[in-house]
């Protein structure tokens, strides 16, 4: 199913990998829906015709609120949405569709092509295996290379996300690791296998913020050494310049806006990117108020009639409340927005929200 959006064309900087043909995207999201079990009988639509592309070597950075569907969105591209959730929509990766995919081919997918660092990433340790042991099984998951070979590599995977002294700290246990130090364990994990795509759920919120900008620079430089793309998903929009190519804000499991990261954190068409940058810290100023978007993002289980952000945009009119918007470009190759008023918005947009009381 595909609801005929205009496609978000992104660059590509590393040589063509994953089956993708020169120029074209690596993985390809179009109108993806996951829709959950409610009580009873009920469903509750999570995520709802998301399309995003992502390029061999790019960095694309989901961002939205709390709630806004983004890791459903990352588990179902791998094909690990919840029991009973219902996926719709296309899920294209080096051409060839996952959504409906037997779960032979997910599992193959999985790991070798496309990884996760889970939200829960520290967790993912087990606490009676050492960590090289970890990761040369996830080693041996996709390839039949002899033992000294596959500890080898989880070595270097180890030392090539800054673990020092790998080769004797490979033979240690995650509780002989610090919280970062275990962080980038994972990622090592999740990368060993120079997968195509990493998909990382929030991957810094458990680390101070020097060890976040290391986890966040070694992530995203993968693709420098690897050419393996990274999907970061995140709800910091600070998070996301400097590190990422583009970025696709999500609202509501909607799409709000997408484009190059330095243009839409420069100009944001949308109110609601509007919005979360006002409510960004600015670097000189400690105790200066914020402002801060009135009011909280819907329950999937209830959303409200028309554009879901309606409810808290200054700028909602009647027809933002009777009419869902879809993406259109939004005056510049490249870029989408998903709101009615897009071309009212003042300059700065950030002065349509108001400092907190
Ligand atoms: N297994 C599940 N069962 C029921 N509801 C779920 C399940 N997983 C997610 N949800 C609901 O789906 C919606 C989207 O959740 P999701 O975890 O994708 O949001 P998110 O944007 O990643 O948020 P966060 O930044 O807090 O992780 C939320 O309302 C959440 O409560």
């Amino acid at each position: 199913m595909n609801d005929g959006a205009p496609h978000d064309d992104g660059p590509h900087r590393a040589a063509p990998r994953g089956g993708a043909p020169d120029g074209a995207p690596l993985l390809s999201v179009r109108d993806l829906r996951v829709t959950l079990r409610g009580r009873g009988r009920s469903t509750v639509p999570a995520v709802r015709g998301l399309s995003f592309d992502v390029h061999p070597g790019e960095v694309v950075a989901l961002v939205g609120e709390s709630g806004a569907g983004k890791s459903l969105t990352a588990r179902a591209v791998l094909g690990l949405a919840p029991y009973g959730a219902a996926v719709t929509g296309s899920v294209l990766l080096g051409g060839r569709e996952l959504v409906g995919a037997p779960p032979s081919v997910l599992r193959s997918v999985r790991g070798r092509r496309m990884s996760l660092v889970p939200q829960d990433a520290l967790t993912v340790l087990s606490p009676v295996h050492t960590v090289g042991g970890q990761i040369a099984r996830a080693v041996r998951s996709v390839r039949g290379t002899g033992r000294a070979q596959t500890w080898q590599r989880a070595v270097d995977a180890l030392d090539r996300v800054g673990i020092p002294d790998a080769a004797r700290r490979a033979h240690a246990y995650p509780h002989e690791f610090s919280g970062g130090m275990r962080q980038r364990a994972v990622v090592a994990m999740a990368t060993v296998n120079r997968p195509d795509v990493v998909f990382a759920d929030e991957p810094t919120t458990a680390l101070d913020p020097v060890m976040q900008a290391r986890v966040l620079e070694l992530l995203c430089g993968l693709r420098e050494e690897t050419g393996t793309a990274v999907v970061l998903i995140t709800h910091d929009l600070g998070v996301v310049g400097g590190h990422a190519d583009r970025v696709v804000v999500v609202y509501a499991g909607r799409h709000v806006e997408s484009g190059p990261v330095d243009r839409v954190l420069t100009d944001p068409r949308a109110p609601y990117t509007a919005g979360l940058l006002a409510a960004l810290p600015p670097r000189d100023a400690a105790d200066r108020r914020l402002p801060a978007i009135a009011g909280a993002p819907p329950s999937p289980g209830s959303l409200p009639g028309g554009c879901s952000f309606a409810p808290r945009c200054p700028l909602a009119e009647a027809r933002c409340r009777a009419d869902e918007p879809a993406p259109v470009v939004a005056g510049e190759p490249g870029r989408l927005v998903s709101c009615h008023r897009w071309r009212d918005l003042p300059d700065p947009a950030s002065s349509l929200f108001a400092v907190a009381p």
